[in-house]
This record gives C-alpha cells, sequence and structure tokens, in this order.
C-alpha cells in the first residue's frame, strides 16, 4: 500500500476561497479585515514565512500591515508598538512573528497582544479558553491541522492519536482539539522512553518535534495517518519535515508533505481566525 498524499496546498486553496469571499463582503459593508504582522531582526526563514502571510492577505482581500523592526529593538519599544496596533480600528489580528532576539521576553510580549486580536492565539487568556473547550483562536497550525483530517474524513471519535511534540504553539493545543474531537490521546516528548511503543499503536501520528526524517515506516502501525509539522533542513539545505516521507509512504494510508501539507494551512488558518475576528466585531450581512 502506499499513502495517500494529503494535499494541504489544495486544501488550503479551497479555505482561501472562502476567506475572500466573506472578507469581500465585510469590506463592501465597510470595513476590510486587517492583520498587522510584525517582524524583529532579518532570520530568512522568518522573512518567507511573513511574505507568505502578507502575499495570502493581500490575494484574499485582507489589509495587512508588516512592521519590520530592528534586531536590536528595545523590549519596550516593541510593546509600545504593539500596544499602538491593539487600539487601532484598522487592525483586527495581530501576530508577532516568532522566534524574537534572546534580549526580548516573548512571554511578555504574546501577553501584550489584546486577546481579541491575537490570531495566534499564543495569549494565556486564548489557551486557557481553549483547554476549557470554548476557544477564541484556535493556533493556526494545529487548527490547520484539524481541518486537513477533516478533509481526508479522518476519524477522530474514539482514535489512538499520538502528537509528538508538547510545544505551546503546536503540540500541546494539537493534543486539545484531537482531544475535543474525540480522539484518545498520547503526547510524547523527548523525555518519552518507548516512543514507538506509542506510535505503534496509533491510528493518527501528529510530528511536531523539528527533528528532520524522525518518524519511520517502521514506527508505525499500517495504515495510520502521518499529519508532518516539521520545518527543517536536511543534509543538503533542502527543506524537510519530521517524517522520513519516503519510508513511510509503504506503511501509511495517508500522510502531508513537506513542503506542500501544513504549512500552506498555517498560513490560511491565520486568514480564517483574522477573518472571524473581524466578523465578530462587524457581523457582515450574510457569513
Ligand atoms: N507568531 C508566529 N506564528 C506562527 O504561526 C509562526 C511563527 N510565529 N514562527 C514560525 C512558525 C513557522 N510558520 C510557518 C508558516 C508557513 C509555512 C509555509 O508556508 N511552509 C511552506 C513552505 C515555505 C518555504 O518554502 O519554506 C510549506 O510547508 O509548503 C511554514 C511555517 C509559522 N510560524
Amino acid at each position: 500500500m502506499t499513502a495517500q498524499t494529503i494535499d494541504g496546498k489544495a486544501v488550503a486553496q479551497q479555505l482561501r476561497a472562502d476567506v475572500a469571499r466573506r472578507a469581500a463582503l465585510l469590506a463592501a459593508a465597510g470595513h476590510q479585515p486587517g492583520l498587522a504582522v510584525v517582524l524583529v531582526g532579518d532570520d530568512p526563514a522568518s522573512q518567507v514565512y511573513v511574505r507568505n502571510k502578507v502575499k495570502a492577505c493581500e490575494e484574499n482581500g485582507l489589509f495587512s500591515l508588516l512592521d519590520r523592526l530592528p534586531a536590536d529593538v528595545t523590549e519596550d519599544a516593541l510593546l509600545a508598538r504593539i500596544a499602538e496596533l491593539n487600539t487601532d480600528a484598522r487592525i483586527d489580528g495581530i501576530l508577532v512573528q516568532l522566534p524574537l532576539p534572546a534580549h526580548i521576553d516573548s512571554h511578555k510580549v504574546l501577553e501584550a497582544i489584546a486577546p481579541d486580536k491575537d490570531v495566534d492565539g499564543f495569549h494565556v487568556a486564548n489557551a486557557g479558553a481553549l483547554m476549557t473547550g470554548k476557544p477564541l483562536f484556535r493556533p493556526c497550525t494545529p487548527y490547520g491541522v484539524m481541518k486537513l483530517l477533516e478533509a481526508y474524513r479522518v476519524p477522530l471519535a474514539g482514535a489512538e492519536a499520538v502528537v509528538i511534540g508538547r510545544s505551546n504553539i503546536v503540540g500541546k493545543p494539537m493534543a486539545l482539539l484531537l482531544l475535543e474531537a474525540g480522539a484518545t490521546v498520547t503526547i510524547c516528548h523527548s523525555k518519552t522512553r518507548d516512543l514507538i511503543a506509542h506510535t505503534q499503536r496509533a491510528d493518527i501520528v501528529v510530528a511536531a518535534v523539528g527533528r528532520a526524517k524522525m518518524l519511520k515506516g517502521e514506527m508505525l502501525k499500517p495504515g495510520a495517518v502521518v499529519i508532518d509539522v516539521g520545518i527543517n533542513r536536511d543534509e543538503n539545505g533542502k527543506l524537510c519535515g519530521d517524517v522520513d516521507f519516503d519510508s513511510v509512504v509503504n506503511v501509511a494510508s495517508a500522510a502531508t508533505p513537506v513542503p506542500g501539507g501544513v504549512g500552506p494551512m498555517t498560513i490560511t488558518m491565520l486568514l480564517v481566525n483574522t477573518l472571524e475576528a473581524a466578523e465578530r466585531k462587524r457581523p457582515s450581512p450574510q457569513a
């Protein structure tokens, strides 16, 4: 059996068409949804992602504002800029691109974003709302994964789901969204003793550890669904995921490629979160 490729690009395109339609309605009613992206420093990967986000806004009728600040910007200057964006009526969503330079306290910065504009869903208030099952914003990457699983009709109720990685921005919210959908969820991480015992039990494996090609075919139960959140560079500097795709395709029933899988969905769900923030403020005539 060779796994079906889960085409994140195609699902992203469908969802973005709906975003464009709803954004046009809001714009016609007098308020184009607006996203502010703040980029500190000039990390090349961050610049690619930020460029993709701004381009996706422009292509789908959202207003976007890109704030580029020098790597040596002070924490206070960044906090002051966020305070301005919090009160800027053109802006429905604010994203401060991570990672930030070491001299800046990321936690403090993320907490400075108004929770109702925190389209990353990283603010403690939004993380708490997610944990208690009434999320205002679902973090973009886990939200995008749920949309892929939905698009490919992967049964979740009662499914054995294994999330590898426990970050605040992917692993933990991913586990909570799978739990919310009725899966039995196991979170594995660097201290997990027998990772393979868990992954071989899983109907769904989400790899979000940041280790190139870590997940191999022999670690899976035949027919498992594999979601690769990794964004690594292999020995030749080529973009690759946490999944060894060539070995996994012979065992899995479906798998996301990198690029072309979760990445486009991350961007898309950022647009969806921004649009929904705008709709909450100004219900469009027919959302
Ligand atoms: N506050 C914040 N929110 C984020 O959501 C956030 C962040 N900081 N920091 C970095 C990560 C990473 N991230 C990606 C976005 C798009 C692609 C993406 O478009 N990937 C393409 C390939 C792009 C390329 O060519 O490198 C793909 O997988 O097909 C990947 C990764 C968002 N992040």
